[in-house]
């Protein structure tokens, strides 16, 4: 669905900014640092899955000053919504996975049903480990079992998010900054 520009604009202008440009290039600083310090000798694949981690890739990867190779997998299950429904893998790693270390990189850890699915299929693929960076992880008890990130940029309150790859009904995903829907 297309929003109609005068309520796309009202969607930001009313936002509450949550985390500066500058606090997330920080937080993407730190990141890289800790994946640095962790994979530098690891040789990994880095998934990043689209479309929500486009932004934390672009500007997490060229902060990674050691051997790796990236691909993208596509799997949503928010669509336009603000809850989360089936995922639906549009698509999957195509690489062979087997003995690797795989790093999957995405904007948000909410309920953690999509890095869930992504893990185990990697595991099931004979990825050696599977790690997770997020720039987000929402705070609230409603995560899928045993689902956690190994590399976390900002701890953000439960509500509904965009920029920073996250979007509202498609649009915002454009901004550094992280903002909450007034409201939401
Ligand atoms: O932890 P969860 O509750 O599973 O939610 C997290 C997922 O939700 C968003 O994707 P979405 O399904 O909105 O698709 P998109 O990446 O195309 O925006 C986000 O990019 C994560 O991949
Ligand atoms: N845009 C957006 N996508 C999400 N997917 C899971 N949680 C969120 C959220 O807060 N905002």
């Amino acid at each position: 669905m297309t929003l109609e520009l005068p309520e796309a604009r009202t969607i930001i202008d009313n936002a509450d900014c949550l985390h500066s440009e500058a606090e997330v290039l920080a937080a993407l600083d730190s990141m890289a640092a800790a994946m640095t310090a962790r994979l530098a000798d690891a040789n990994p694949i880095v998934y990043t899955i689209m479309n929500g981690g486009l932004i934390v890739a672009g500007h997490l990867l060229p902060r990674l000053r050691f051997p790796l190779e990236c691909s993208y997998l596509h799997a949503t299950r928010y669509r336009h919504e603000t809850s989360g429904g089936a995922l639906n893998w549009k698509v999957a790693p195509s690489e062979e996975l087997k003995g690797r270390s795989v790093v999957i990189v995405d904007d948000i850890l909410d309920e953690g049903h999509t890095l869930a699915a992504v893990i185990d299929y990697c595991k099931k693929q004979g990825a050696r480990e599977v790690l997770v960076a997020v720039l987000v992880d929402k705070q609230h008890d409603r995560k899928a079992p045993g689902v956690k990130a190994d590399f976390v940029g900002l701890q953000v309150q439960d509500r509904f998010l965009f920029g920073c790859g996250m979007d509202y009904q498609g649009y915002w995903r454009n901004t550094l900054a992280i903002y909450a829907v007034k409201g939401l």
